[in-house]
């Protein structure tokens, strides 16, 4: 058993099947709910199901969550630019048959023949339409379109079709009626993707899935980390104000929220404003491009960050300068004190 992204599964003797189950650390909110409920509807009325959003959005997560829940055997391919049609379906440079035969019935005569033919091999798409199992196809626009050009008459006519070398007469598989395909893709990678055609756009149902709403992401980060709920607070509030300061830029994900948290609560550390630990891993976990732009020697990103910090996280040690000086404008002062020699640090 082994989990793969916070949901269990289980290899089958077929090595090229897993068999997810649901998992306790998956994370169900209204929100997830509300997705898992339609996408389940759509595979249920025969639909390819498409998650589609940033990177760290739980698509991937998600996907394996949907097919825990439809209960088939997965069949996973991770797009790859690399693959062509036949590491989808199979092909005959995978296997030979190889054939001797010694006739020697009159002793003094030696007869050998030997034959080697090429066998085809199925690859998995062939396999998981024939056996009806799901098919994962985990970002799937990082393959080429020609290559999933295959996938086509699989989503619409229900018939794969393969070369006719396969084996005498078997040029078209029909595809089980259990067969399901749930794909995952970030639209808005540039880096190693490619523009999928209409044709197989038009045969999906997408589900646009976007940063998660507050509390979802509160949930996901509180059971990622470990951090208590109050304290995680303020690092989902932190990460939730940059990333509406970076609007139509790169915005830090929920993955980036589950590092800062898992990080302070290994190092023992707290959410505060001027811990200097504190600040310094959301400088590293969150920085991106703007990162490298300074002003008077001192990143503007991290002064960007310090003031997030500052409005969202307590205090170092609020509790201990309001009592001993007490009043908020102590406590006001300590933190400008606090930020400033953070930010002198950097
Ligand atoms: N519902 C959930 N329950 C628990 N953890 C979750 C949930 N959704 C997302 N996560 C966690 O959030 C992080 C990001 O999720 P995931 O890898 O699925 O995102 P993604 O959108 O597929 O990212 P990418 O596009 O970069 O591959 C992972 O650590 C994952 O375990």
């Amino acid at each position: 058993m082994s989990l793969i992204n916070g949901v269990s599964t289980e290899m089958t003797s077929d090595s090229d099947q897993v068999i997810p189950e649901a998992s306790d650390s998956y994370v169900s909110t209204p929100y997830i709910d509300a997705i898992v409920e339609r996408a389940l509807m759509y595979l249920h009325s025969g639909y390819p199901v498409h998650i589609a959003g940033p990177s760290g959005t739980g698509k991937t997560t998600l996907a394996f969550h949907l097919a825990a829940l439809w209960g088939q055997p997965v069949t996973l391919i991770h797009g790859n630019a690399e693959f062509d049609t036949s590491d989808l379906i199979g092909s005959d440079n995978s296997g030979f048959n190889r054939s001797k035969l010694v006739d020697n019935y009159i002793h003094s005569v030696v007869k050998t023949q030997e034959e080697m033919r090429k066998v085809w091999v199925d690859n998995r798409l062939t396999t998981a339409c024939r056996n009806g199992d799901t098919l994962l196809y985990d970002e799937f626009n990082r393959s080429r379109p020609e290559t999933n050009n295959v996938l086509l008459s699989v989503l619409s006519e229900g018939i794969l079709n393969l070369p006719g070398l396969r084996s005498a007469g078997e040029g078209y598989l029909t595809v089980s009626p259990n067969f399901r395909a749930i794909f995952t893709s970030n639209p808005e990678e540039y880096a190693g993707t490619h523009k999928t055609q209409d044709a197989l756009m038009d045969r999906l149902i997408t589900l646009r899935l976007d940063h998660p709403d507050r509390n979802t992401e509160l949930k996901v980060i509180c059971a990622k980390s470990g951090l208590e709920e109050k304290e995680a607070t303020y690092v989902v509030d932190t990460v939730r104000e940059l990333r509406s300061y970076h609007d139509h830029q790169v915005r830090p994900s929920l993955r980036a929220g589950i590092a800062i948290a898992r990080i302070l609560h290994q190092a023992g550390h707290k959410p505060r404003c001027g811990d200097h630990f504190f600040h310094h891993v959301c400088y590293d976990v969150l920085s991106m491009e703007t990162a490298k732009i300074q002003h008077e020697s001192c990143s503007v990103f991290n002064k960007m960050v310090n003031q997030i910090i500052a409005q969202v996280c307590p205090p170092l040690s609020v509790k201990t300068n309001r009592s001993k000086q007490g009043g908020a404008s102590s406590t006001k002062k300590t933190l400008t004190t606090q930020v400033k020699k953070v930010m002198g640090d950097t």
